[in-house]
C-alpha cells in the first residue's frame, strides 16, 4: 500500500468512543480517523495525488500519532496546545451506531457561535478566525493557546532566510520589497481583528452597509493600497455575510474617490495614476476617454443603457496604448451571473448606477475597447478559462513531481503520464503551448486584451487547484487589483491556498517553491510555529468573519435559528433487496480487485461502483438507468453522421474510462464529446449553455451535436453492440416506475415532509422555536462554526407561521433523481420549480425569481452542482437534502442558499439517509472531512495532510 500521512489528533479518542458504540455487526472503519481524500466535487482519486490535494509534509516519527495500517504510515506531531478533551459524537454517527435499524433523528441547532472579543475567536483576529474556520463548542471557539494572539510568535520563528531553500534562492528573483519576512512580520504587528469603518457617501448604496461590512471595505480600501503586500486579498466572511455588497461598495468608494481627487488636485490626480498603473505593464497608462453608462436592470441581454450624465465615472483607467484599460471583472460561476446584475442594479442608486456588462452568450462583443466602456464586466469562469491564455505551469509541473516523492507519494498513485492519457488530457502540442502563452492570438478573447483596474473572483474556490485551466486562465488576466471572495476558501488542503495566493500574487508565496518552503515545510518540521507562520501570511491578506462572529459583543448579524435534521430512513423490502444484491456484486468485485492487486488501476470502476450504491439509496431506477436519454435530437443526428468505427471508439472509450473531466467524479448520464472527453451530461452543458463552446479539457468547440450518449451510440453502431436491449430496459424501467412498482423511501420522506409542512404552515399552532424540544440535550460536536447538535426524538416541526407561505428547497446531487422526483411532485399536483445545470442562464434566473415570488409555488427542486453556490433564496425556510455529497461543505453551501440575510424565519434542514448502507460510511467520511477543514484552518494543525483516499477508505465503504 502506498504510504500515507496521517492525521494524529485528539479526534482518534473521539473515534474509538465510536467504535465501541457500533452496532453489531456494522464494519468498523480501519482509519475512521485518517484523512479522507476527497475534493470539492468528490472523491480524490484513490491515492492519486490531485494537484488540489498534494501531500506536502514531511514524515515525522510517531509520538502520539495514529496507527495506520501501513508501517510506512507517516505520522503527525500535534502541538501540545492541541491535546483537548474527546468531543462527542454526531447523532449521525451515533445514530449508526444504534444498530436496531430504528430511525435516528438528530437535530443541530444553529446558535450564534458567541466568542468573546479578544479570545481570538471574536471574529477575524488571525490565522483561526482569519481563516474562518474556529470551531464552537457549545458557543465557545477552541484555539489552541498559540493561536491566540500574534504576541507569542517571535520573528525568528518566521526565519524564512534561514531556510536552506529560501536561501538557496528559490525565491531569489523576488524583490525586498517582497521579502516574506518583511510582509508576515508587519503582520504579526496587528494580529487583532480589523475594527476600522468605512462608509460610503450618501446618494451611493440604496442601503445602508451593515457594520462588518463597513469594516470590510475600510479593509479591503485599504488593501488597494501599495501598502499591501498585494494589490487585493481574500474576502471570505462566511455565505451570505454581503461579500457582493461589500465589493459593490469597494468598487463605489474607489469611483468616488479617484473623481474627487481628479476634481480637486493634479496632483492628486497624478497620485492616482500612478496607484492605478498596471504593474504587469511596462506603459504607464494614458488617459482613457470615459463613459457613465447605467446597468440595464436584470432582464433580458444586460445590454448597456446611456446614463443620464456623461461624465467620467471610472475614476482612472486609461489605455496604455496597446490595451484598453478596463474597469472590474467580475469572474463567479454561471449560475449567479445574473444575481450580481441583480445587486449591483438593486443596491445602487440611480445617481451612482454603474454601468454594466454582462460578458456572456454567443454574440459577445469580440472587442476589447467595448469592454473598456463600462465600470463593471460580469462573466463566468467558463469564458474566462476559453478565452485567457493560462498562465505557464512549467515550474509546478516540476515541483509537483519533485515534491511529491519528498512526501512520500506512492509512485503507483502519481497522475502519471499514462493515466492523463486514459483519462483523455490532451497531449501539449508544440502549437497549444504557443497559443496559451501568447494573447496576441487571434483566438485570445476579448478579456484577455485589456488590462482591467480590478479582478473579482466570486467563489473563488473554483480555482483551488491551481493547475486547472481555470486556475491558470484566472492567473493569466491582466489586472492591477485582484480579489478572491469565498466562503469556503480551503476545501481540502492548505494547497487550496496556493492557487489563491498566486492569482493574487501574492510574493513570494505565488511560487510553489518559495510556499512549499516558507509554508509547509515549516508546518511540517513544527506544527505549531509553522501554523503561527501561516497565520500571520494570512492575516495579511485575508479577512474572515462568521455568522457566529461578534462586533463589540454583538453578533454581527441576528439570523433566525437554523436547525438541522439527520433523517435516517429505512428501505421498503423491494428496495433493500434490490439493494443488497448491488451492495454484494459490488463488494465481490472489489475484492477481486484487491486480490488481484489491481484497485488502482480500476480505480474509475470502483468509483462507479460507489456511484451506483449511492444512487440506489435515491432510488433504484437510478442505477437501472430510468433517465431518458440526455442528449436531444441534435446529437442523434450528428452520431448519425459518424462512421461506425468513431461510434464504437467513442462509445468503448465512455464506458471504460468513466470519470467526467469537470466534477471528477463518475459522470452521471455520462456523454463522450467529438474531442473524447467524459462528463456528466450535466456538466458538459454549463459549458454550452454559458456558449463558452468549448471543451474545457482541449478546448475545442463544443455544441449539442458533438456530445454522445451511450445510447445514442449504440445506436448508430447498433448490429454489435445491441442498442435495442438498451432502450427497451429503459422503457420497461420507466413504465415500472410510473406504474409505482418501484417506489423509493427518499421521495416517499420528501413527500410526508411536504404534506407536514403544509398542514402546519395552515394550522394556528406553530412552534415558535423551529421545531426544538424543550428537553433538549446539549450535544457538543466541533464540526461546524456555529452548530450545537442535540438530540431530538419528535418529528420537527415547522417554523412560526407568518404570512409568507412556507417554501421549501431540495436537493439533489444528480439530475435523474430530480426527474423522479419531479414525477411525484406532478402526481401529488405540488407546484414546483427546477434548477439544473443544462438550463439556460435566463430560465435558471426565472426559476429563482418565480420561486422566490410567486405564492403558489412552494418548491424548488434543485441540483447539488448548479445551485449550490452564490443564490439568495430566502423565500424558503426549509431545505431538504435527498443525497449526501461527499464534501460537506458543499452541502453547508447548499444550506446557506436559505439560512442568510434577509432570511426571517428559523431554517429547517432535513438530510434523508437510508441506515444500513453505504450512506452510513459516507456520513462518517463526511465527519472525517469536517475534521480534516477544522485542521486545515488550525484546529488541530492536521491540515493538509489529509487529503487521499486510500485502500483503507474504500475498503472501509465496501465494508471489505
Ligand atoms: N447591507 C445590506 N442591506 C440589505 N441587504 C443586504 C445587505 N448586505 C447583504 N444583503 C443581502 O443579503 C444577502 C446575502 O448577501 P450576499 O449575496 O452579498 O452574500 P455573500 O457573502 O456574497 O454570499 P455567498 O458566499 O453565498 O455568495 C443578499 O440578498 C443581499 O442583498
Amino acid at each position: 500500500m502506498d504510504s500515507a500521512i496521517e492525521i494524529s489528533s485528539d479526534s482518534d479518542v473521539e473515534i474509538q468512543e465510536t467504535r465501541t458504540n457500533l452496532p453489531q455487526g456494522s464494519t468498523l472503519r480501519p482509519h475512521f480517523v485518517r484523512g479522507a481524500s476527497l475534493n470539492a466535487n468528490g472523491l480524490t482519486r484513490m491515492g492519486l495525488p490531485l494537484p488540489s490535494s498534494r501531500n506536502g509534509f514531511e514524515a515525522k516519527p510517531v509520538t502520539n500519532g495514529y496507527i495506520g495500517s501501513s508501517q510506512q504510515d507517516v505520522k503527525r506531531v500535534l502541538p501540545p496546545s492541541l491535546t483537548r478533551p474527546p468531543m462527542p459524537l454526531r447523532p449521525d454517527i451515533v445514530g449508526a451506531s444504534n444498530g436496531n435499524g430504528s430511525q435516528f433523528r438528530g437535530v443541530y441547532t444553529v446558535t450564534p457561535a458567541v466568542s468573546a472579543p479578544g479570545n481570538f475567536g471574536g471574529g477575524y483576529g488571525g490565522f483561526h478566525d482569519g481563516m474562518g474556520m474556529g470551531r464552537v463548542i457549545n458557543g465557545d471557539r477552541l484555539f489552541p493557546p498559540s493561536g491566540a494572539h500574534g504576541a507569542g510568535a517571535s520573528t525568528s520563528h518566521f526565519n524564512g532566510g534561514s531556510d536552506p531553500l529560501h536561501r538557496n534562492g528559490m525565491g531569489e528573483d523576488r524583490s525586498s520589497e517582497n521579502d516574506e519576512r518583511l510582509i508576515y512580520q508587519a503582520a504579526l504587528q496587528n494580529l487583532n481583528q480589523p475594527k476600522s469603518e468605512v462608509d460610503l457617501p450618501d446618494g451611493l448604496l440604496s442601503v445602508p452597509l451593515m457594520k462588518h461590512q463597513k469594516i470590510a471595505l475600510a479593509w479591503m480600501f485599504q488593501k488597494e493600497t501599495r501598502s499591501a503586500p498585494c494589490l487585493g486579498g481574500i474576502l471570505a466572511d462566511d455565505q451570505g455575510l454581503g461579500k457582493t455588497i461589500s465589493t459593490i461598495a469597494l468598487i463605489l468608494k474607489q469611483m468616488h474617490e479617484a473623481k474627487s481627487k481628479s476634481e480637486n488636485s493634479s496632483n492628486q490626480v497624478a497620485e492616482a495614476l500612478d496607484l492605478d498603473a498596471d504593474d504587469e505593464s511596462e506603459n504607464p497608462f494614458v488617459k482613457q476617454e470615459s463613459k457613465a453608462i447605467s446597468v440595464n436592470g436584470v432582464n433580458g441581454s444586460f445590454g448597456m443603457k446611456k446614463g443620464k450624465d456623461e461624465e467620467a465615472s471610472t475614476s482612472t483607467r486609461k489605455f496604455n496604448g496597446k490595451r484598453p484599460a478596463a474597469g472590474t471583472l467580475i469572474v463567479c460561476p454561471a449560475s449567479v451571473v445574473r444575481q450580481w446584475a441583480r445587486e449591483l442594479d438593486e443596491k445602487v442608486t440611480e445617481e451612482a448606477k454603474l454601468s454594466v456588462l454582462i460578458y456572456h452568450g454567443g454574440n459577445r462583443t469580440k472587442d476589447p475597447t467595448e469592454l473598456a466602456k463600462y465600470d463593471v464586466v460580469m462573466t463566468t469562469y467558463a469564458i474566462v478559462s476559453n478565452e485567457v491564455p493560462k498562465k505557464a505551469l512549467k515550474d509546478d509541473d516540476e515541483n509537483d513531481e519533485k515534491y511529491a516523492d519528498n512526501h512520500g507519494l506512492a509512485s503507483g498513485f502519481s497522475m502519471s503520464k499514462k493515466r492523463k492519457e486514459v483519462l483523455g488530457a490532451p497531449k501539449k502540442s508544440k502549437k497549444r503551448g504557443k497559443k496559451n502563452a501568447d494573447e496576441s492570438d487571434p483566438d485570445c478573447g476579448a478579456l484577455a486584451k485589456v488590462g482591467w483596474l480590478r479582478v473579482v473572483l466570486d467563489e473563488a474556490q473554483t480555482i483551488k487547484n491551481h493547475r486547472t485551466q481555470v486556475a491558470r486562465a484566472c492567473c493569466g488576466l491582466r489586472a492591477k487589483r485582484r480579489w478572491c471572495l469565498s466562503g469556503t476558501p480551503i476545501q481540502n488542503t492548505i494547497d487550496d491556498l496556493y492557487s489563491y495566493f498566486r492569482f493574487l500574487r501574492y510574493d513570494p508565496y505565488a511560487v510553489y517553491k518559495s510556499f512549499y518552503s516558507t509554508i509547509k515545510v515549516p508546518i511540517s518540521r513544527n506544527s505549531q510555529i509553522g501554523y503561527k507562520k501561516l497565520q500571520a501570511i494570512l492575516k495579511a491578506i485575508m479577512l474572515r468573519r462568521t455568522k457566529g462572529t461578534l462586533l463589540d459583543g454583538q453578533p454581527i448579524i441576528n439570523l433566525p435559528p437554523k436547525t438541522i435534521n439527520l433523517s435516517k430512513v429505512d428501505f421498503s423490502v423491494e428496495e433493500r433487496s434490490f439493494y443488497t444484491k448491488l451492495e454484494s456484486d459490488s463488494r465481490s468485485q472489489f475484492k477481486a480487485y484487491a486480490d488481484a492487486g489491481t484497485l488502482n488501476q480500476n480505480y474509475a470502476n470502483i468509483l462507479l461502483m460507489l456511484l451506483r450504491l449511492r444512487q440506489a439509496c435515491d432510488h433504484p431506477q437510478l442505477v437501472k438507468g430510468f433517465s431518458s436519454d440526455s442528449v436531444g435530437k441534435e446529437s442523434e443526428k450528428a452520431a448519425k453522421k459518424l462512421s461506425r468505427e468513431v461510434c464504437v471508439s467513442l462509445l468503448n472509450r465512455l464506458e471504460s474510462s468513466p470519470i467526467c473531466r469537470a466534477c471528477n467524479d463518475p459522470p452521471e448520464a455520462p456523454v463522450i464529446t467529438l474531442c473524447g472527453h467524459i462528463f456528466c451530461y450535466q456538466c458538459v452543458s454549463e459549458y454550452i449553455t454559458g456558449d463558452e463552446n468549448s471543451c474545457p479539457v482541449c478546448r475545442e468547440q463544443l455544441a449539442h451535436d458533438v456530445v454522445f450518449s451511450k445510447s445514442t451510440l449504440r445506436t448508430c453502431a447498433a448490429d454489435d453492440i445491441g442498442c435495442s436491449s438498451s432502450s427497451h430496459a429503459k422503457g420497461l424501467n420507466k413504465a415500472a416506475f410510473q406504474n409505482g412498482e418501484f417506489s423509493s423511501s427518499k421521495i416517499k420522506t420528501v413527500l410526508d415532509i411536504l404534506q407536514s409542512l403544509s398542514n402546519q404552515g395552515r394550522g394556528p399552532n406553530s412552534t415558535q422555536n423551529g421545531g426544538m424540544p424543550s428537553s433538549s440535550l446539549p450535544y457538543d460536536v466541533d464540526d461546524d462554526d456555529d452548530v450545537t447538535i442535540i438530540e431530538q426524538t419528535s418529528v420537527p416541526s415547522t417554523p412560526p407561521c407568518n404570512q409568507a407561505p412556507v417554501k421549501t428547497i431540495i436537493f439533489s446531487q444528480w439530475t435523474s433523481m430530480l426527474d423522479v422526483l419531479e414525477f411525484s411532485l406532478n402526481e401529488k399536483t405540488i407546484e414546483f420549480r427546477r434548477l439544473d445545470g443544462t438550463m439556460s442562464l435566463a430560465a435558471r434566473d426565472r426559476a429563482v425569481k418565480e420561486f422566490s415570488n410567486d405564492p403558489d409555488v412552494k418548491v424548488m427542486i434543485m441540483s447539488l452542482k448548479a445551485g449550490n453556490l452564490g443564490l439568495n433564496m430566502v423565500a424558503a425556510s426549509h431545505v431538504i437534502l435527498l443525497d449526501l455529497w461527499w464534501n460537506p461543505t458543499t452541502e453547508d453551501q447548499a444550506i446557506d442558499r436559505a439560512h442568510r440575510i434577509g432570511q426571517t424565519r428559523p431554517v429547517t434542514v432535513t438530510r434523508i439517509t437510508i441506515t444500513n448502507t453505504v450512506e452510513d460510511r459516507i456520513l462518517a467520511l463526511q465527519e472525517e472531512k469536517r475534521a480534516m477543514v477544522a485542521s486545515a484552518f488550525g484546529e488541530d494543525h492536521g491540515g493538509g495532510s489529509a487529503t487521499r483516499l486510500t485502500v483503507d477508505d474504500l475498503k472501509y465503504l465496501f465494508m471489505v
